[in-house]
């Protein structure tokens, strides 16, 4: 039986597979809620749906194989029609924390290509402003220590991110420092801050970039535009 929160990403992630038509090219977020937005989703191949899908990590591309569903590659389209995604926090102007798995970069690169991108989450993601969720910041292995140094000159101290007592590498092979900043009021000035030190490859800040958040809750979903 699901817990409450699971249920939540349950019907958010099923309800965001009702924004799919026939012939789109899909891109695929990661994370749990994404789960069940896909199993939707192999469902409608089933029936017949032409779509392909352009996966943001490797588990998503497991899962992918496990429900049938086509994938494409970069290489093969130039845009993407929607992608749904999950979050780790999201904010009232629908800014979002993301990386959570460690899946930022790709999926970053995924949902920048896309002419709209879908947020799937249950309702303890919503916040007024993030920072409560410790910032997942992708960084090149060489120098690490260098780029953590460097990062908590910003405010913050940052903590390598492990897995089963080794440090976490990301589908790209590289490390992801978690940061926690109290309060994020001006994320795109923290963003353009921390890509601008040597070492950083990406930030799980993705500003602008949500069209819309299908918010799993008691009452069913809610939308926010
Ligand atoms: O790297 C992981 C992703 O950003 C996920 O989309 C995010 O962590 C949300 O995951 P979940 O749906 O499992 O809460």
């Amino acid at each position: 039986m699901l817990k409450e929160i699971d249920t939540y990403k349950k019907i958010s992630g099923e309800r965001a597979a009702e924004f799919i038509e026939d012939g789109m090219i899909i891109g695929l977020g990661s994370g749990s809620t994404v789960y069940w937005m896909m199993k939707r989703l192999g469902d409608l191949v089933a029936k017949g749906f032409k779509i392909q899908g352009v996966p943001s990590s490797n588990r998503t591309e497991r899962w992918a194989e496990e429900f049938g569903i086509p994938l494409t590659d970069f290489g093969s389209v130039q845009s993407i029609d929607l992608a749904i995604d999950g979050a780790d926090e999201i904010d009232n102007r629908l800014n979002l924390i993301k990386g959570g798995g460690g899946s930022l970069v790709r999926e970053k690169i995924v949902d920048a290509l896309a002419d709209k991108l879908i947020i799937i989450a249950d309702e303890s993601k919503m916040v007024t402003t993030l920072g409560n969720f410790p910032l997942p910041v992708e960084v090149v292995p060489f120098g690490w220590e260098v780029t953590a140094r460097n990062i908590t000159q910003l405010g913050c101290t940052p903590t390598i991110r492990q897995k089963n007592g080794e440090i976490f590498v990301s589908d790209n092979g590289n490390y992801i420092l978690d940061c926690q900043f109290s309060d994020i009021s001006n994320p795109k000035q923290l963003h353009s801050s921390l890509k601008s030190l040597v070492g950083v490859v990406e930030t799980g800040l993705f500003i602008d970039m949500a069209e819309l958040v299908i918010v799993g809750c008691n009452e069913g979903v809610s939308i926010v535009k």
